[in-house]
């Protein structure tokens, strides 16, 4: 984690400030992960197995799991370093090295195992790990359902081969569990494009990468994180400033959703209350324009979401094209409330991004309907991602539609495709970095085929199939009257 470093941030426990300066589409982190369990792409193992992993490897003997965050306050409270020269070089099978050990300060332990380690312990620890306080004792018994539901992989099993653990009793595996929850991350692929590029199978995944469980969340965070070949890589998608602090989303989708509902998941799931400059800002508005929002937000999901998907599955064009108009209509009205409520130009953009499931549909419906891409849409969610999820799989996506789409309207000489060839530009640079013309061509190019391409295709096939499907229905139900 050089150029970083972990301090303590009122109201949020540990955070990490950038050291120096980064660049747009700088590595601010790229770290290996303690304990990771893949899957086959388009599965995302669950998180017991990571509990399972750490549990059969002996990897709890780590003393990270002295300092990572458990839910509980005291425990985000315990001030550590790192030794980044300590980090173990990658080994010769490529797998990802482990993270280096932190280095535990003498302030503010969280807990019994972590003050044993503390202090003069950190710099040579007789038991590392939250086990640190108790005997040896037996070994772990391995459990069979981690094996059997993935491939499970990790750095070196620290303090593990060979070793004396004490197998943690149970207060303890439920202390093991909960740093699970609050810490590990998971997805149902690694990045797409990237995977292709280094000739890899894109999986699904979850693990626990420790360094950057040190990150915090913000709703528009300055950093995009993905897994690659088993690494969490972190880059800078704006300019971050020596001070700043390093923030991601945890949110995944749900990042895309209004304010109130974004700030339920964060109190239910990770128990604090967001205050990042996007939920500030939609805060301050919240008189004006949530309840129209909230509103609408509801609408699409309890009756056109569901609308639509009837009216495809049974090929009801006239069906289609009412929810589209009804979702169009809800977007005019969303548009000229930002007219008569005085808002900045980003704070706009924030609340175009949370109202991404509307345009979302209104792409749908298009394409069901057969009609071409509606530019200027793309154009507001392309703008929108650039600010809230910049980097983001779909901001990628989005930037390779939208220049295409302007491309085929206005020819490559237009300054329209200039802008559109930027923002693509932009995009990749946030998620890939600023890499060789050929490369960034390639990546694009991937992204096109495996993402707009695959993704039109499904949809033609599953309108397929439900066409099919409809006409079954329709000479089973012929059968049916024919025979009564
Ligand atoms: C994965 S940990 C992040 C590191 C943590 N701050 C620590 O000291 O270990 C997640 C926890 O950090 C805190 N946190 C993260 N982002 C926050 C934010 N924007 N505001 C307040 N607390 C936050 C919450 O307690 C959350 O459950």
């Amino acid at each position: 984690m050089n150029g970083c470093q972990v301090v303590m941030l009122e109201g949020k426990g540990r955070g990490v400030v950038a050291t120096r300066d980064f660049k747009a589409g700088e590595v601010v982190m790229a770290t290996p992960p303690l304990a990771l369990v893949t899957a086959d792409i388009r599965q995302r193992p669950e998180g017991d197995l990571v509990v399972d992993t750490i549990l059969e490897r002996r990897l709890y003997g780590s003393k990270w799991f002295s300092v990572l965050y458990d839910g509980s306050a005291r425990s985000c409270k315990a001030a550590l370093s790192y030794a980044p020269e300590a980090a173990a070089a990658s080994p010769d099978d490529g797998r990802p090295a482990a993270p280096p050990e932190p280095l535990l300060a003498s302030t503010s332990a969280p807990s019994k195992a972590a003050a044993g380690a503390a202090g003069p312990a950190a710099a040579a620890p007789k038991k590392k790990g939250f086990l640190a306080s108790r005997g040896a004792g037996r070994k772990t018994a391995g459990k069979g359902a981690a094996a059997a539901a993935g491939s499970q992989e990790a750095g070196p099993a620290a303090g593990g081969e060979g070793g004396e653990l004490p197998v943690p009793d149970r207060r303890e595996q439920t202390r093991l569990a909960k740093v699970v929850k609050f810490n590990c991350f998971g997805d149902d692929a690694e990045d797409l494009a990237a995977c292709a590029c280094r000739g890899e199978e894109p999986r699904g995944h979850i693990g626990l990468w420790p360094e950057f469980a040190l990150l915090n969340h913000s709703c528009a965070p300055n950093t995009v994180n993905y897994v690659v070949g088993g690494s969490m890589v972190v880059r800078a998608v704006a300019p971050i400033s020596q001070g700043e602090e390093v923030t991601i989303c945890y949110l995944g989708r749900p990042q895309l959703l209004p304010f109130n509902k974004r700030i339920a998941i964060l109190a239910d799931d990770y128990g604090f209350e967001c205050s990042c400059p996007r939920c500030v800002a939609e805060q301050a508005h919240v008189d004006k324009l949530d309840d129209a929002f909230l509103e609408f937000h509801e609408e699409l999901e309890e009756r056109l979401g569901p609308a639509f998907m009837e009216a495809r599955a049974v090929g009801d064009s006239a069906a289609v094209e009412e929810v589209a108009e009804a979702v169009a209509a809800g977007l005019r009205k969303l548009y000229n409330l930002f007219r008569k409520t005085l808002i900045a130009p980003d704070v706009r953009q924030y609340y175009l991004a949370s109202m991404y499931d509307a345009y979302d549909l209104a792409f749908s419906c298009a394409a069901a309907l057969g009609r071409g891409e509606d530019g200027s849409a793309l154009q507001a969610c392309l703008k929108s991602m650039e600010v809230v999820s910049a980097g983001s799989d779909l901001h990628a996506i989005l930037s390779v539609r939208h220049h295409d789409h302007v491309l085929a309207t206005h020819g490559p000489d237009s300054p329209l495709t200039g802008l559109a060839r930027s923002a693509l530009r932009r995009a990749h640079v946030a998620r890939y970095g600023a890499v060789s013309d050929p490369v960034m061509e390639r990546l694009v190019g991937l992204n096109r085929q495996l993402h707009v391409l695959a993704d039109a295709g499904a949809d033609a096939a599953e309108e397929e199939a439900a066409e099919a499907e409809a006409e079954m229905g329709a000479e089973e139900a012929g059968r049916g009257t024919a025979s009564t």
